[in-house]
């Protein structure tokens, strides 16, 4: 059953400016920083870095967004606003009906943070003290503390680590940690930068298993910022992709595919080696003895090829290839496939 995430504070107003539909809402939202280099002795130069520009989207409650991009690209800096942490320059931003930057204490009831790259954990403190803290500083009730605790002690399998120095965790076992912190006042939206970063396998599973259950028996909104793109497909439906501080793409990762032109391949075994297969709308890219390969736009169905191929060679065996979706990615920041 979906639980409800009651008594964090909401209030008439905030349901009546957040529809669902719009839990998450940015509307032309910018980013402009002023940096000062050093360009000689006594002598600095000062120029304006575009984070994020003009970024306009929303993310409907119990959503789980992936939210992808290069190094530098916006993510980090969308993130800090959608906390709280960052004023934007422009544009209109707003998280369950409220302006993170205004009201950022009363937001902080609603949300759940985890930076993979740094920890909200007290270093020498055992596991289990940040907890109290943040059972204080959020003034969790009781019950619902102990409730939350133990439930992700025990699907994150933290019972063994409560009592252990934070310092003395591995990354994994910090990681599960951090997640668990960010998840103990029961926050209806989370924002994940990078949880699967340097973890190995298992550590990657177990974190990835976690956060799928919890968008779907609690209802949790993630966005989930990563590098890894095995995260995004086995967590999220939607994906946003930004570049040099703009939106380049937003829909379901499978249309990816066709944004950024990607192509199948089939490959094809034939009872001895021959030309190279000469049909339309597919090339063969590499030929090996019998085996060719021979690529195709990822968008047209494999059928007709393959029948054309069937009726005019000596075919044995063939089999087709998805596209790689980091190929993929890779072609739109390159700036081949913008949209
Ligand atoms: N506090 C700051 N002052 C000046 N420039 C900044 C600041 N924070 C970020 N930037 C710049 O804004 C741009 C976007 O940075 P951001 O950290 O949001 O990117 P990112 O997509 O999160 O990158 P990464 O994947 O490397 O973490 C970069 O050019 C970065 O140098």
């Amino acid at each position: 059953m979906r639980s409800t995430h009651a008594d964090t504070g909401v209030t008439a107003s905030d349901s009546a400016s957040a529809s669902d539909s719009d839990f998450i809402s940015l509307d032309g939202v910018e980013k402009v920083f002023d940096v000062r280099k050093k360009t000689g002795f006594l002598r600095s130069e000062r120029r304006q870095v575009r984070a994020v520009d003009s970024i306009s989207f929303t993310v409907s409650r119990g959503e789980m967004v992936g939210y992808i991009g290069p190094n530098g690209a916006g993510k980090s800096t969308t993130i800090k606003m959608l906390t709280g942490i960052l004023t934007p320059s422009g544009g209109r931003l707003r998280v369950a009906g409220i302006d993170p930057s205004r009201e950022r204490t009363r937001l902080a009831q609603r949300i759940g943070v985890v930076f993979g790259q740094r920890t909200t954990l007290w270093w020498d403190l055992p596991l289990i003290d940040s907890y109290r803290l943040m059972h204080r500083m959020y003034r969790i009730p009781d019950a619902r503390y102990k409730e939350n605790l133990d439930r992700c002690v025990e699907l994150l399998e933290l019972g063994e680590l409560l009592d252990v120095p934070v310092r003395q965790l591995s990354l994994g076992q910090r990681m599960r940690g951090d997640i668990a912190a960010a998840l103990l006042h029961d926050p209806e939206v989370l924002y994940l930068d990078e949880p699967t970063i340097g973890l190995d396998v298992v550590s990657k599973v177990r974190v990835r298993e976690f956060l799928r259950d919890l968008n779907a028996d609690r209802g949790t909104t993630v966005l989930l910022t990563t590098h890894d793109l095995s995260d995004i497909e086995q967590l999220c439906r939607r994906v946003m992709v930004i570049d040099h501080g703009r939106l380049m793409y937003d829909g379901p990762l499978t249309g990816l595919h066709e944004v950024g032109e990607s192509e199948r391949t089939l490959v094809v075994d034939l009872e001895r080696e021959l030309p190279p297969i000469d049909v339309e709308s597919a090339r063969v890219v590499k030929v090996e003895g019998p085996r060719q390969w021979l690529a195709f736009p990822a968008a047209q169905s494999a059928a007709p090829l393959v029948a054309r191929i069937a009726a005019e060679y000596p075919l044995v065996d063939l089999s087709v290839r998805e596209p790689d979706i980091e190929a993929v990615i890779s072609r739109m920041y390159a700036g081949k496939a913008t949209s």
